[in-house]
């Protein structure tokens, strides 16, 4: 039983759409963000390896900080990844307490904007895999910012009125929101996965906006929240699966439909997981991790030079006045069939 809020059927929102290939006009690709010189370099490996598994027609490209070492530089663009440093990104001058006080590096997440070459993109945790193809959310409709509600009843919400009242929006319905405190939370999305487009524009106004905006717990991903707040629509939970649904909504979880599995519950990132945390001896939470282990260790799925020749580029005969033209973002044929 979904929760009430209408979510995006990105099935049908790209229906008889298929992307053209990764033309000049409409390069479209997966990227991730990496920071750092401990194991997280395991989780891009892990979803470029995914990404291959299912087939994606985009690239991996991972945004990394300075202090990600040349030997993981090396292993990503080894696995065919896009490797591109940026600048990180701090918040204004804070005495915030962060839910992790490792959160304060994801403002650094934002440089993503300034990747223009491309036309979309969809961001991915390094600490998410994919196992469903996905490349369909790269037809939504441009304009918005698509994501998968968030939940707010792990104790990592426990500074937030939701939390003290037991209210969470992923069952609107359990506690309603009691009047005197004003209007609900606006529908709150997880900053792990999101489809979006860069924008130089939105990119400047991303910094602007964040050098006046005070930090708070969830760091970038409040931020984000309140940033796209008029633009963000909901997608179904298959797309970005926040562990803790599987014991606080299990009733709105249909775990053999989920495509993308986010491994961001306390514990359960897969090449650090021990299973002593709670809930972590749960038998779906132990089949999750082997199933990361089983992509990451899979030799079949390496990157290999000859599996990167740049698909032949779809070409449209025009008369000669439309060829000056750019190429069409999409070219129309069948809609893929619901996964
Ligand atoms: O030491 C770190 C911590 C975080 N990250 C990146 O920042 C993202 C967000 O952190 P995390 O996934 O741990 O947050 P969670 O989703 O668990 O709250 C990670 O997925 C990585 O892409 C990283 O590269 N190195
Ligand atoms: O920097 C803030 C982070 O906030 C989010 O993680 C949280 C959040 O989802 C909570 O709702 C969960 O309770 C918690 O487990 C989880 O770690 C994003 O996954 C991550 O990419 C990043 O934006
Ligand atoms: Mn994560």
């Amino acid at each position: 039983m979904a929760p009430e809020v209408p979510v995006v059927d990105v099935i049908s929102a790209g229906a008889g759409k298929v992307s053209t290939l990764n033309t000049g006009y409409s390069k479209r690709a997966y990227v991730t963000f990496l920071a750092g010189n401990g194991d997280y370099v395991k989780g891009v490996v892990g979803l470029a390896k995914g990404l291959r598994k299912v087939k994606s027609a985009y690239p991996l490209v991972v945004a990394i900080l300075p202090d990600v070492p040349e030997e993981h530089r090396e292993i990503l663009r080894s696995q065919g990844c896009i490797v591109q440093e940026i600048e990180p990104i701090y918040p204004p001058e804070n005495q915030i307490q962060f839910a992790m006080a490792y959160y304060v590096i994801n403002y650094s997440k934002l440089r993503i904007w300034n990747f223009e070459e491309y036309s979309k993109m969809v961001y991915l945790d390094a600490d998410i895999q994919v196992y469903d193809n996905i490349d369909h959310l790269f037809d939504t409709p441009d304009g918005y910012f698509y994501a998968v509600m968030d939940c707010f009843c792990e104790k990592t919400w426990s500074h937030t009125p939701q939390y003290s009242i037991g209210y969470c929006q992923q069952c609107p319905d359990k506690v309603t929101w009691p009047a005197e405190m004003g209007q609900p939370p606006a529908l709150y999305f997880n900053a792990g996965m999101f489809v979006f487009e860069p924008s130089r524009l939105t990119y400047e106004s991303l910094l602007d906006t964040l050098k006046i905006t005070p930090p708070t717990p969830f760091a970038e991903q409040d931020f984000l929240n309140m940033f796209f707040q008029s633009t963000y629509k909901p997608i179904p939970l298959a797309y970005n699966l926040v562990l803790a649904m599987l014991w606080r909504h299990p009733e709105n979880v249909e775990l053999e439909n989920v495509k993308v599995v986010h491994y961001c519950a306390a514990g359960s990132k897969p090449w650090r997981y021990t299973g002593k945390e709670a809930n972590m001896d749960r038998e779906d939470i132990k089949m999750l991790v082997e199933k990361w282990w089983d992509v990451y260790n899979d030799a079949s799925l390496d990157f290999k030079a000859e599996d990167s020749a740049a698909p032949e580029e779809e070409t449209f005969s025009r008369p000669s006045i439309m060829s000056s033209m750019p190429e069409p973002a999409i070219a129309y044929v069948p809609a893929p069939s619901a996964a």
